[in-house]
């Protein structure tokens, strides 16, 4: 199992390598990959074989042509959702092609299934621009309920996403912008007052400048942060007023400061979000920040800093990183999928801003609450409690699909971007939605 390997020292050679033949020999045996389909019908008589298949088929064909919407009532459409990369930004990997992006897409759809009920085609595409990709993408979604684009890269992602929002009637939602986004403002949210900080006056330098740092960003500053307290930094530094070379997605953190290192910024920040890739920051900067901050070192599989590390330099910090196997995993794990049954379920148009807070909202609220037995036994503990090492629920939490996609599903009521309502089943949301 990947755990508990770093509650002492680093891992030897020989386990690192063995921690990487396991992974290999859990996707290729018994089967290779991680999916397999199902079939959700009775199918072993001839009069079976004519309901599923020709004639009886042609019935729900004349209905959807129809009328489009029956799509909803006779196929698995409303339940389906893409997982589409261009294998661009693969994880803190880089572009890694397409094809090689697969095993994290399939992947995706197991969290997607085991977690929310989700069904989910992963789909990797081989696109050598913005428009190939945004072509594919709109010609192939009749199919689905929703689509989830993984792991694009900054500029193109942004691009991407805005263009199929447009385009499509269905949520489109990139996962690393908005999915990570949600799960670091539920974690920053807890952390900063477990420190005694609020995220109103906290200055944040924000490591990475794609997808997922500038997405994070902006749904902090729709949660309270100051535009002004975000020190973001690029490969190049400080992004600030002062540089000719920035993206207009960039440009829009272009702060007026004299600060121009890493150095610089990391001496006066209260909170360290590392959304970049390994280690891009180094001990001694951690040691220049002001008492308890928080550092969430969220790149993967390796992040910009271990927690081994940190805790070598201050005993006084938060920290979390992206994988399982420490504490605080801030992951979209917690996310995507509550997100998308939240959405699936009211059929919402798009995912909007409002629904990611409410999210956000559910999601630190659940860290807050007493701690069940299954996740005590999922992680192997006698004890766990909201606090420096519990800022964030866990991913094996089964009360995330009751807080979740009801703070979601009543999110996109109340913005008229649902087109049903809340299901019968639905618990009372756990926030109140209108109090963000
Ligand atoms: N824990 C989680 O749930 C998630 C974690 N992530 C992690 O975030 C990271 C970024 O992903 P994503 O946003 O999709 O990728 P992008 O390719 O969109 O962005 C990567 C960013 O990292 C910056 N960067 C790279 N090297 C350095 C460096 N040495 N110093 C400062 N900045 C650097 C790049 O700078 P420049 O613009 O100059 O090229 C770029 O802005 C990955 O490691 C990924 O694993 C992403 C999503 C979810
Ligand atoms: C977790 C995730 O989506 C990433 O690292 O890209
Ligand atoms: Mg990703």
């Amino acid at each position: 199992m990947f755990r508990d390997t770093h509650d002492g020292d680093c891992p030897s050679y020989m386990a690192e390598y063995s921690r990487k033949q396991e992974a290999l020999d859990y996707h290729e045996h018994p089967k290779p990959g991680k999916l397999g389909i199902s079939v959700t019908k009775p199918f072993s008589t001839y009069g079976e074989l004519s309901l599923a298949y020709t004639p009886g088929v042609a019935e729900p064909v004349k209905a959807i042509r129809d009328n489009p919407e029956d799509a909803y009532r006779y196929t698995s459409k409303g339940n389906l959702v893409a997982v589409i990369s261009n294998g661009t930004a693969v994880l803190g990997l880089g572009n890694t092609g397409a094809l090689a992006s697969k095993p994290v897409m399939e992947g995706k759809a197991v969290l997607f299934k085991k977690f929310a009920d989700v069904d989910v085609f992963d789909i990797e595409v081989d696109a050598d621009s913005v428009e190939a990709m945004i072509d594919t993408v709109k010609r192939i979604a009749p199919t689905f309920g929703g689509i989830n684009l993984e792991d694009i890269g900054a500029p193109a992602c942004f691009e991407v996403e805005n263009a199929l929002i447009e385009a499509l009637d269905i949520p489109v939602f990139h996962d690393d912008q908005h999915g990570t986004a949600i799960i670091v403002g539920a974690g920053l949210i807890n952390a900063l007052e477990l420190q005694g900080k609020t995220l109103a006056d906290a200055k944040i330098v924000c490591m990475g400048a794609g997808a997922a740092a500038i997405a994070s960003m902006d749904l902090l500053i729709e949660m309270g942060a100051a535009r002004e307290n975000i020190y973001m930094c690029d490969s190049r530094g400080v992004i600030h007023d002062g540089r000719d070379d920035l993206s207009k997605y960039k440009a829009k953190f272009a702060t007026t400061t004299d600060k121009r290192t890493v150095d610089d910024a990391m001496a006066i920040a209260d909170v360290f979000i590392g959304l970049s890739g390994p280690d891009t920051v180094s001990k001694q900067q951690i040691g220049l920040m002001p008492a308890k901050p928080v550092v969430f070192a969220l790149s993967n599989p390796n992040p910009e800093i271990t927690p081994e590390d940190t805790r070598s330099v201050r005993d006084d910090l938060i920290m979390a990183t992206g994988r399982s196997d420490y504490p605080n995993q801030i992951n979209n794990v917690l996310g995507f999928p509550y997100i998308f049954r939240g959405a699936l379920d009211v059929r919402a148009k798009r995912i909007n801003m409002p629904m990611c807070v409410a999210a956000a909202r559910a999601m630190g609220e659940l860290a807050r609450r007493e701690v069940p037995q299954t996740v005590l036994e999922a992680h192997d503990k006698d004890a766990l409690a909201f606090g420096p090492d519990y800022i964030i629920p866990s991913p094996f939490d089964p009360r995330l699909i009751d807080f979740i996609p009801p703070a979601v599903a009543a999110a996109a009521i109340e913005t008229g971007v649902a087109r049903s309502d809340t299901p019968s089943h639905y618990p009372q949301p756990a926030i109140d939605i209108n109090d963000q």
